[in-house]
């Protein structure tokens, strides 16, 4: 029965979508409004550096719904129809339909259409103006790139980034007894070089709070906000709360969204971690000037299978040449659980690693770093 109304009723997804111009892309995937005033005063982007950004909007682009950009880039996570499931109407009643176009397809495209709502709610409570004399009041970012670099000439392992992860979709409860900023005064004193704090309330327990307690802690380790980044917004506000770094997924943002939020985090004196878990998203991130670190997820984030044959794949031949060449770093995220681990996504080119929950399921975790990496690699 159901399967006979979708025939007949198939969920208009593109006509609920806005189709793209160079102005309204500007506004509707990476600019909410409210930003301009702050960025303005902020930032020394000029008007004429827009331009030149919508310049690079390739032609194609130009007129076609945000999805099928996004297909173009061959991204499979879509974007939540922004009016929501329609309403359908049989005689005296009214109905949503659940089907292909309202409903998410995996985990990932359930966060993003998640956060499209949530950030809009945020937004709405705290608009960009409001954040100004927070991102005024907040110390200035500090050099996560540089710490990483500097972990790994002094241990000759790859530089660690420790996450403070309470849970995960495809984990559950990691740790019972969690308190962030235990956690990560433990993973600084046991040598990681950074921290990757999730902010993610409903599938990470995570909160821009911890982030906020971990800096005014005084924890020397520059932080990663790790989020799911949907608008800029979002960058502005883990800035206002302590983020050194922010963390950009290469299948949940075209192209033109990356290009603009590092723009927007370099004016914020903020690195982003771009990240990759197969060869078109590598190639897309490869193609994106401005690109100093990238993350290889071994973790599929649709499926959640874990493979560290992942990382050595998207570094070999001339991927790994011009990553070189490049002078980009590149960090092995997820699934490291042993020395041997360590050492194998160091033999294929990472220079750093993102670990969670090896790390974390350990009673102490900063101790829990020597075992990972087979000896103490703090000062
Ligand atoms: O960890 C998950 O289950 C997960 C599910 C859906 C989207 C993202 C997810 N994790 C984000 C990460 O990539 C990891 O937290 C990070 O790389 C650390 O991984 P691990 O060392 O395996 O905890």
């Amino acid at each position: 029965m159901e399967a006979a109304l979708l025939s007949l009723q198939p969920f208009p997804s593109s006509a609920t979508q806005r189709r793209l111009s160079p102005f309204n892309l500007h506004n509707t995937l990476t600019r909410p409004s409210s930003y301009a005033p702050l960025r303005a005063q902020k930032s020394g982007i000029t008007e004429g550096s827009d331009s030149a950004l919508e310049a690079k909007v390739s032609e194609q682009e130009v007129g076609m719904y945000q999805n099928e950009v996004v297909e173009s880039q061959g991204i499979r996570i879509r974007r939540r129809p922004p009016t929501g499931p329609p309403l359908h109407y049989v005689g005296p009643f009214e109905f949503r339909l659940q089907n292909e176009g309202n409903t998410p397809r995996n985990i990932l495209e359930e966060i993003v259409w998640h956060k499209d709502k949530e950030v809009a709610q945020m937004k709405e409570r705290k608009p960009l103006y409001s954040l100004k004399k927070a991102l005024d009041n907040v110390p200035p970012a500090k050099d996560f790139i540089g710490a990483l670099r500097s972990a790994h000439q002094r241990t000759g392992l790859p530089g660690l980034i420790a996450e403070v992860k309470k849970a995960s979709p495809s984990r559950g409860i990691l740790r019972e007894d969690f308190n962030p900023v235990e956690i990560a005064q433990a993973y600084e004193k046991g040598g990681a070089a950074c921290l990757s704090v999730l902010t993610d309330d409903k599938y990470f327990k995570g909160s821009y709070e911890n982030l906020q307690a971990i800096m005014e802690a005084g924890v020397k380790c520059p932080l990663l906000l790790k989020e799911f980044i949907v608008e800029a917004w979002q960058i502005y506000y883990g800035r206002s709360k302590g983020a050194d770094a922010v963390l950009l997924i290469a299948s949940v943002l075209p192209d033109l969204d990356i290009k603009y939020m590092i723009k927007i985090c370099k004016i914020l004196g903020m690195a982003t971690l771009v990240e990759v878990h197969d060869e078109r998203e590598m190639d897309r991130v490869l193609a994106i000037e401005g690109v100093e670190l990238i993350g290889i997820n071994n973790r599929n984030l649709e499926t959640f299978e874990v493979d560290l044959g992942i990382t050595k794949k998207l570094l070999e031949g001339e991927r790994g040449e011009l990553i070189r060449q490049k002078d980009i770093l590149v960090v092995g995220e997820s699934g490291l659980f042993t020395p041997e681990d360590i050492a194998f996504v160091q033999e294929a080119g990472v220079k750093a690693v993102l670990v969670g929950e090896s790390l974390i399921k350990q009673s102490d975790p900063g101790k829990a770093i020597s075992t990972l990496f087979g000896r103490d690699v703090s000062e």
